[in-house]
């Protein structure tokens, strides 16, 4: 199973996350980012191709879409917080 990164994990890796405009600050537990897309279709059309690569890892976002905006929290349930999963998950997300 996977393990909540330690604070040396989180170190090495957040930052890299942070330039991409991930929030790994302000909630411990989770990391998130809202991506903002012109229009509706647009952004559920990237939740489609999301929605693929989180069934391939079989990791999920937590996740809300109005309109042109989608807003991802990422955490482990099983490990109660941020693990390399989320991370990987991320680094997905923004390569979309
Ligand atoms: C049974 C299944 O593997 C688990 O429920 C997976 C599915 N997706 C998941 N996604 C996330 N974000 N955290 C989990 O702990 C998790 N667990």
């Amino acid at each position: 199973m996977k393990t909540v990164l330690g604070h040396a994990d989180r170190a090495a890796l957040l930052p890299r996350l942070g330039v991409n405009g991930w929030d790994y600050e302000s909630d411990p537990t989770a990391i998130t980012k809202t991506f903002r897309f012109s229009n509706f279709r647009e952004a559920f059309a990237w939740m489609t191709q999301a929605a693929f690569w989180a069934e391939k890892m079989d990791h999920h976002p937590e996740w809300s879409n109005v309109y042109g905006e989608v807003t991802v929290r990422l955490t482990t349930h099983s490990a109660g917080g941020v693990t390399e999963l989320d991370v990987d998950l991320a680094q997905r997300l923004d390569a979309i």
